[in-house]
């Protein structure tokens, strides 16, 4: 993942700079400074060096697609596995709950219960977790504790994300935005009510949220419901990949690929340009990635192999094939509520598409957008 040359072009140690003429003073004119970086950092480098073809900058560099290749990945693999496992195709499946039925014989797996201690513990606190292993990383690692700006631009990355989780899951201005998304689809709470002839009927509610239609005794039917875990362990899992990754890489120097930035100019130049001079300089020593990551890189990475995994047990366990099939059953108006039918089987699909909007604000858009980058930096510069 870094931004940079190889070390013997980008980083150059004092011993390195006083060989250097004319260069050879501790502190270099502004005249060759800015010479300096130019022939490091711009798509006509030196004759002498191979050229390279930059990253579009409104677009991920091929590390970070290959890595936000594994979401959808995680989430076919998982569909595939509910379909053809004999365990779980045959167990059976509760579709009110919208999950296996959780009693603990029948349940296909540990991991088909809403209560397993993963779930409970971590992923319904999953944004305490991220937030805490975000900030043992910051406030612990040697890149980023000692550079004040470095830390006040994560902080703000941290914020933005951190709305948008708040905006997606808890409140926006009222109820959340999957709240309103199920509603604005056509979402109900629904009420089932014993009839007097002994039949299940629906009863339909004005309840804005799905939390206050649990508590009502309801279920949420009908709408497009987002994934919020799908949402919530994408969103954390990369917004960790991106703060340890790129701090990681520069500082171990393990990739050789560059994010590009556009410059106020308008000419587009890899990132590391847009590191001050000091840190341009820093790192001198090439360190192994298990040293590059520290204490709290190794936390961050934990947490992101959590959210992985729980992931994936989403993908096999929760809004699978199953639903599909009722979803055929509201189609053919077997559930009294009317319901639509592309509904449930894209709710992972939204989960992972309303994660990815906020990534690209925060990760991508600081690329092209000089104004904004000046606010919210990039991870590891
Ligand atoms: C320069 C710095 C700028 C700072 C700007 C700060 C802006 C902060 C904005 C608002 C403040 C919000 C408070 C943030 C606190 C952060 C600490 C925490 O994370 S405490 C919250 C712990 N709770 C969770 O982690 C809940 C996670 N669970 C869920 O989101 C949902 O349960 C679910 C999406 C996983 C599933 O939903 P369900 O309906 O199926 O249960
Ligand atoms: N990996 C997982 N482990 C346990 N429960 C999960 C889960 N993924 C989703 N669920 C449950 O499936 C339901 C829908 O999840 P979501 O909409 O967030 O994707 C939620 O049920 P509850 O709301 O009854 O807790 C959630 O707890």
């Amino acid at each position: 993942m870094a931004d940079d040359q190889p070390p013997s072009r980008r980083y150059k140690s004092p011993s390195d700079l006083s060989r250097s003429p004319p260069s050879s003073s501790s502190s270099p004119s502004p005249t060759t400074r800015h010479a300096r970086i130019t022939a490091t950092s711009t798509t006509h480098s030196s004759s002498s060096q191979p050229q390279r073809r930059r990253n579009p900058p409104y677009l991920p560099t091929p590390a970070e697609l290959a890595l936000l290749a594994i979401y959808p990945s995680l989430l076919t693999f998982g569909a595939l596995f509910s379909l053809l496992s004999p365990e779980t195709r045959n167990a059976p499946y509760d579709h009110a709950r919208q999950a296996h039925v959780q009693d603990y014989a029948l349940a296909p797996s540990y991991f088909a219960r809403k209560d397993n201690l993963f779930n409970v513990v971590f992923v319904k606190r999953g944004w305490a977790w991220v937030t805490a292993a975000f900030w043992v990383f910051v406030l612990t690692h040697p890149t980023v504790k000692h550079n004040g700006r470095r830390l006040a631009r994560a902080a703000v990355r941290w914020g933005v994300v951190t709305v948008w989780w708040v905006f997606v899951t808890q409140w926006f201005f009222g109820p959340a935005i999957i709240d309103r998304g199920f509603r604005w689809s056509g979402g109900k709470c629904e009420v089932v009510e014993e009839q007097v002839f002994g039949q299940g009927e629906g009863g339909v509610r004005e309840v804005v949220t799905a939390a206050a239609c649990r508590a009502s005794g309801g279920s949420w039917r009908g709408g497009h419901d987002i994934s919020g875990h799908v949402f919530l362990l994408v969103l954390g899992s990369f917004f960790l990949v991106q703060e340890v990754g790129w701090v990681v890489a520069r500082r171990a120097r393990r990739l050789r690929e560059e994010r590009c930035v556009v410059m106020p100019d308008g000419a587009v130049k890899g990132a590391g340009v847009v590191a001050d001079r000091g840190e341009r300089q820093e790192g001198e020593a090439v360190l192994t990635v298990m040293d590059a990551l520290g204490l709290g890189g190794r936390l961050a990475a934990a947490v992101v192999g959590l959210c992985g995994w729980m992931l994936l047990m989403t993908a096999i366990y929760f809004h699978t094939w199953f639903e599909k099939v009722s979803q055929t059953r509201c189609l053919k108006k077997v559930s009294p509520v009317r319901e639509t039918c592309a509904n449930v089987t894209t709710r992972q699909l939204t989960g992972l598409l309303v994660a990815l909007a906020g990534l690209y604000v925060t990760y991508i858009l600081p690329r092209w957008i000089p104004a904004m980058r000046e606010i919210v930096g990039l991870p590891g510069i």
